[in-house]
């Protein structure tokens, strides 16, 4: 059960502590931020809301435990993280508990996403290894008007303190994809977890806890993002931001300093589907892509675009599939539960009524209670309703029918969003046209989008974010490059 245990000392009375200098503490402030249940929408736990000035001491302790960190060795870090993943993965279950009460994901899932971090800490550090042990050696005679009298040595050296604001609905998974590459790097971590997820956060930062990292080298600061994220972001202390949510990444990229940004944003990913598609291939993976947590997932299959002589046919196999979704609480692993709040499934509706209003065809009846909306395949949608652009985040799925292939890349391309797409078509030389003609992050071939496996690399285009993430790709972005250039009085050059 959440706080009890080894997880016993991260809850004083009903309210959970934060994590500094390798202590639970209570907020000076005697305030708590409350999460609400989404299914039940009534309060489950709540967290201390930190005040400003500790998250100064929380920067001040980040930067000294840094500089030791970055003195200790590589296989010492990896062995740190190795022990702590294991701990986490032993300790599945209350944190699965967690994430069940806090965001309303079916209990199945809340377990996968604790073991996937897990191994996702493991992998970290084992690549860590692996990458941070090369540097480049380099010399100075290829360059045009030089002779060999330069030897360049080039290392991966940590940024400092990083800081990790995970979103709601992979808290876990999130907050590791950074704290992971983060500390392998040499770098202290403070985590900014979401509202709704911190009290899984928190377990499994306890995790780290108990696998014995220094004091001061992760922190967990708690607190809602709308009054603690501006402070926090424009940090002086802060010398690399990772986030990953909505739109309030852009207006982070605006305010941050001159700091290494790695931001993951909203997608509106699009699934083409050809005439020469399997179609059942495609019902299964608009299923999984676009209802999966209630759709809400960056890289959930967000409009579909199919060839208007298929599309009958199309929507009749994911009718009959959404016809078999179990809908209702977490608890009973059904596959659409509450979304997260009640103002997300307000919005949700919204763009469901805009969608009645233009005429498009409700393959369901539309029908919420609370915050559980069932789900809905929304046909002939047409490009003046917003549900062909803006990204729902709950369970609908629009389609709009395409009369060519250039109809439906310019859809997509249209978008202000770049995540992810999809194509589905037999003919692979057609599909490798169509991925390139995609202005997304990625483009999956005949299967949903997903992130995973988070060793893959993760970006998106315009604006759905900055950088890319995946494992290598954000161990090299928490690191800087160090030359050390040795000039020698003569040129040298190896004889072999
Ligand atoms: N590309 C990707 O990888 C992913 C993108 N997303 C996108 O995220 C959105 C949904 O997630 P959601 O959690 O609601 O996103 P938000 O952008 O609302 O929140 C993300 C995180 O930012 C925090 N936050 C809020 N305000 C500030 C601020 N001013 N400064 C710093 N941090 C702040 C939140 O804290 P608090 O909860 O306390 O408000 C939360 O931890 C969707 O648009 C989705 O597409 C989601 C998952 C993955
Ligand atoms: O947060 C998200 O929505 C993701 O990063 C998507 O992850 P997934 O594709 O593994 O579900």
């Amino acid at each position: 059960m959440a706080g009890t245990g080894v997880f016993e000392e991260i809850i004083e009375g009903d309210v959970f502590k934060y994590y500094t200098d390798g202590e639970w503490k209570k907020s000076a402030s005697g305030k708590s931020v409350a999460i609400i249940n989404p299914t039940t929408r009534t309060t489950q736990y709540k967290v201390q809301a930190c005040t400003q000035e500790e998250v100064n001491k929380v920067m001040e302790s980040s930067k000294i435990a840094q500089k030791h960190w970055a003195k200790t060795p590589l296989w010492k870090r990896a062995e740190l993280l190795h022990k702590a993943a294991a701990i986490l993965k032993e300790h599945k279950a209350p944190i699965a508990e967690c994430l069940v009460k806090e965001i309303a994901k079916p209990a199945k899932d809340t377990v996968t996403e604790v073991v996937r971090s897990g191994d996702l800490i493991s992998y970290c550090a084992e690549e860590g290894v692996r990458i941070l042990g090369e540097g480049k050696f380099l010399v100075s005679d290829s360059f045009p008007g030089n002779e060999r009298t330069k030897y360049c040595l080039t290392s991966k050296i940590p940024l400092g303190v990083v800081l990790a604001i995970p979103p709601f609905n992979y808290p876990v998974n999130l907050a590791v994809s950074k704290i992971g590459p983060a500390l392998i790097a040499g770098n202290s971590l403070v985590l900014k977890p979401p509202t709704q997820g911190a009290v899984a956060c928190l377990h499994m930062v306890q995790c780290f806890n108990l696998a014995g990292f220094p004091k001061g080298l992760i922190s967990c600061v708690t607190g809602k993002g709308s009054e603690i994220g501006d402070f926090l972001t424009m940090h002086p202390g802060v010398n690399c931001i990772s986030f990953t949510g909505g739109d309030t990444g852009i207006s982070i990229s605006k305010k941050a300093g001159m700091v290494p940004l790695q931001m993951e944003l909203g997608g509106k990913d699009a699934c083409i589907v050809l005439e020469d598609a399997d179609l059942d291939l495609v019902a299964a993976n608009i299923i999984k892509g676009g209802f999966s947590y209630s759709g809400q997932r960056c890289t959930a299959v967000k409009v579909v675009l199919v060839m208007e002589s298929v599309a009958d046919a199309l929507v009749e196999k994911v009718n009959a599939k959404v016809a078999k979704l179990k809908v209702g609480p977490p608890e009973e692993d059904c596959d659409i539960t509450p979304v997260v709040s009640e103002s997300s499934a307000n919005f949700i509706e919204g763009l469901a009524k805009d969608a009645k209003t233009k005429g498009a065809t409700f393959c369901q009846e539309y029908k919420r209670e609370g915050n559980l909306i069932w789900p809905l395949l929304l046909d002939n949608v047409r490009p003046d309703m917003r549900i062909a652009w803006e990204e729902p985040f709950g369970p609908i799925v629009p389609v709009i029918r395409i009369n060519s292939i250039e109809e439906g890349i310019h859809h997509c391309n249209a978008s202000n969003f770049g995540l992810q797409g999809c194509v589905f078509t037999k003919d692979i030389n057609k599909a490798i046209l169509i991925s390139d003609a995609m202005e997304t992050g990625t483009v999956q071939i005949n299967s949903a989008p997903a992130r995973g496996p988070d060793h893959f690399p993760f970006q998106g285009l315009k604006d759905s974010g900055i950088g890319s993430q995946g494992i290598t790709n954000s161990i090299n972005m928490m690191t800087k490059i160090k030359s050390t250039v040795i000039n020698l009085p003569t040129p040298s050059y190896t004889m072999g």
